[in-house]
C-alpha cells in the first residue's frame, strides 16, 4: 500500500507532510507527497479575513481528496474550519507542539517603545494586543515565513507575531525575542498540532493504519474539545475566538473565550471534564461564552467586518 499525501507547497506545509511521511514509514507504510497550490497561497495581497476565512487553504486540496488524486491531506489543525464540507473528516491529530505565540525579530523588542509595530493579521492577536499593549501598532504581513522575515528586515515591522510551533519547525528559534504567556494570550484552537483529512470512501484498513501511525490520542481528545467549542462559536480564523484544552491528572481542562477587537470586552471560562467528554465540554463552554456577552461581541465584530 502506498499512501498519496497532499499538501500545500510552503516550507512549513512540506515540513508537516514529511513529518507525517516519517510517521507512516515507522509503521512500514510507503507514501508519496503531492503539492497543491491553494487560494490562500496565491492571494498574498489581502488579509485572510478579507478573502473569507472558510477554507482558503483547504478547498483545492479537498478537490484532490474527492477525486482520489490523493488519499490524505496534511494540514495545520489550526487552519481547519470547525465544520468541514460534507464527506470530509479529520482522522488524526499529531502530538501538539508548544501552543503559545512568539515574536521573532532580528533585534530586541521593547513593548514600551512608542512606535513599535508588530506584523500580524490575526484578529485574535490584534485584540489581545489592544487589551495588553494598546499603544502598539500592527501591520498585516502575509506570505510564507521566509517572505515575511524579508519584509520585516526591510522595515515593514519590528517583529513578527507567530505561533511558536511554525517558527520552531522552520528553525527560527534563534530569532525568538519574546514568548507570550499562553494564559493571557490564549492560542487559537488547534494551534501546534498537525491533522490528517480524508474523504469518505477511504478503506477502514487504511484509516486504521494511518491513525495508528499518526494519531496522538491525548492531543485528539484536547482538539475535539477545542473544535467543538469553535464550531458552536462559528468562528474561523478571522474571529478572535480562542481555546486551549489540556489533559492533567486524568482530567480534561478546556479554557476558551472571545475578545472584542478593541480588547475592551472579553468573556472567558474554564471547564473540567473526563477526557472523552471533550465535545460536550466544548459545547457547554460555547453556550456559557455566548450567554455571558459573547453573542454581543460576535455581533459587533461581524458588523465591523462587514463595513471594512
Ligand atoms: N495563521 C496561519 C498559521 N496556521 C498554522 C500556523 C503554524 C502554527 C500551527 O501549525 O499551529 C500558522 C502560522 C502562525 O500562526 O504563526
Amino acid at each position: 500500500m502506498k499512501i498519496k499525501i497532499g499538501t500545500r507547497g510552503s516550507k512549513l506545509a512540506l515540513w508537516q507532510a514529511y513529518f507525517v511521511q516519517d510517521q507512516l514509514a515507522k509503521e512500514g507504510v510507503e507514501s508519496e507527497i503531492i503539492t497543491i497550490e491553494t487560494t490562500g497561497d496565491k492571494r498574498l495581497d489581502v488579509t485572510i479575513s478579507k478573502i473569507g476565512s472558510k477554507g482558503v487553504f483547504t478547498e483545492e486540496i479537498e478537490e484532490q481528496l474527492k477525486s482520489g488524486a490523493i488519499d490524505i491531506a496534511v494540514h495545520s489543525a489550526k487552519d481547519m474550519p470547525s465544520t468541514l464540507p460534507e464527506g470530509f473528516e479529520l482522522i488524526a491529530f499529531s502530538e501538539r507542539e508548544q501552543a503559545h505565540d512568539v515574536l521573532i525579530s532580528h533585534k530586541t523588542i521593547d513593548f514600551n517603545q512608542p512606535d513599535l509595530v508588530l506584523g500580524t493579521s490575526s484578529t485574535r492577536r490584534i485584540a489581545f494586543l489592544n487589551k495588553h499593549f494598546p499603544h502598539v501598532n500592527t501591520v498585516a504581513v502575509r506570505g510564507n515565513l521566509q517572505t515575511r522575515i524579508k519584509k520585516m528586515k526591510s522595515g515593514v515591522c519590528d517583529a513578527l507575531w507567530l505561533a511558536y510551533a511554525g517558527a520552531h519547525r522552520m528553525g527560527f528559534d534563534d530569532m525568538m525575542v519574546h514568548h507570550f504567556d499562553e494564559n493571557e494570550f490564549v492560542p487559537a484552537v488547534g494551534q501546534g498540532s498537525v491533522t490528517i483529512e480524508v474523504y469518505r470512501g477511504i478503506s477502514d484498513e487504511k484509516k486504521a493504519l494511518i491513525r495508528k501511525a499518526t494519531n496522538h490520542p491525548e492531543t485528539e481528545q484536547c482538539l475535539l474539545a477545542e473544535r467543538s467549542y469553535l464550531q458552536i462559536m462559528n468562528g474561523g480564523c478571522s474571529i478572535p475566538v480562542y481555546g486551549r484544552a489540556r489533559l492533567e491528572n486524568g482530567q480534561l481542562t478546556l479554557t476558551g473565550g472571545i475578545i472584542s477587537l478593541d480588547g475592551r470586552e472579553q468573556v472567558s471560562q474554564t471547564y473540567t471534564s473526563s477526557p472523552n467528554e471533550g465535545p460536550e465540554t466544548g459545547k457547554k463552554l460555547a453556550q456559557y461564552v455566548l450567554d455571558h456577552g459573547g453573542k454581543e461581541i460576535l455581533a459587533e465584530i461581524r458588523k465591523q467586518q462587514a463595513e471594512d
